[in-house]
């Protein structure tokens, strides 16, 4: 009876099989083996679907971060009989390198985003209006992490302050930014961030181009 069912394309196994977890069949090895993760599992911090985060994981780097860290499936343990798929040669797998730093517990992005939706003035305004326009020399005169820290991005000035620790490049890297513009240096690393919606309550103001 068992062996006319199994020879049967019709038949239907309706019970599980005495080892559910064990994946027998070479085709089913096959096809999990070309399953391709996009990002390493601890990569946790930009878990997020806000749209600052859409395209932070599909960027192209360049050849120079990139790094071969997968070895080749090896075919002979993937051979399945009628297999023509599994014995072609696969060209190997590139990773990417990345230079995030392991957020601290409570910097993640996540964080982040739950401290700009409850902090009440994280630009540090004490009152003032976020429009007014400043000068490159003001600007310049907040780099010392004993005051606030200001930045130019694309012709708005914040106040990066808070978001230092919760930097996913690190604390030191943004300190780069400190009192300057830092435009370039942010095209240069990351020109995909949407920093306008991360930094959006730390605006403090706009540059004075006619200075
Ligand atoms: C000023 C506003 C900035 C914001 C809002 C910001 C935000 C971010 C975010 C969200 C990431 C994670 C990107 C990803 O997962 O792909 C990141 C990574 C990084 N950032 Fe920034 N960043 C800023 C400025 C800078 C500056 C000025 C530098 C360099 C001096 C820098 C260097 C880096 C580096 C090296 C990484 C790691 C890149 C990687 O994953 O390969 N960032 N930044």
């Amino acid at each position: 009876m068992a062996e006319d069912a199994s020879s049967d394309f019709t038949f239907c196994q309706v019970s599980p099989p005495a080892d559910q977890y064990q994946i027998e069949s070479p085709k089913a090895l096959s096809s999990l083996q070309n399953i391709k993760l996009e990002e390493p599992s601890n990569d946790t911090p930009n878990e997020l679907d806000g749209s600052s985060f859409n395209n932070t994981h599909s960027r192209q780097m360049d050849n120079s971060e990139m790094v071969d860290l997968v070895k080749p499936i090896s075919s002979s343990s993937a051979t399945g009989e009628s297999g023509d798929a599994v014995t072609e040669k696969k060209p190997l797998q590139k990773k990417i390198a990345r230079a995030k730093v392991p957020f601290e517990k409570g910097y993640s992005q996540m964080d982040w985003l739950k401290l700009t939706r409850t902090h009440p003035d994280l630009a540090g305004l004490k009152g003032k209006s976020n429009r007014r326009l400043i000068t490159l020399e003001e600007v310049k005169q907040h780099k010392s992490t004993e005051g606030s820290i200001w930045t130019v991005l694309k012709g708005r000035v914040y106040n990066i302050s808070p978001y230092l620790k919760f930097h996913p490049g690190g604390l030191d890297m943004l300190m780069k930014a400190a009192g300057k513009d830092c435009t370039s240096l942010f095209n240069k690393y990351h020109a995909w961030v949407n920093a306008e919606f991360l930094l959006e309550k730390c605006l403090v103001g706009y540059l004075d181009v006619n200075e």
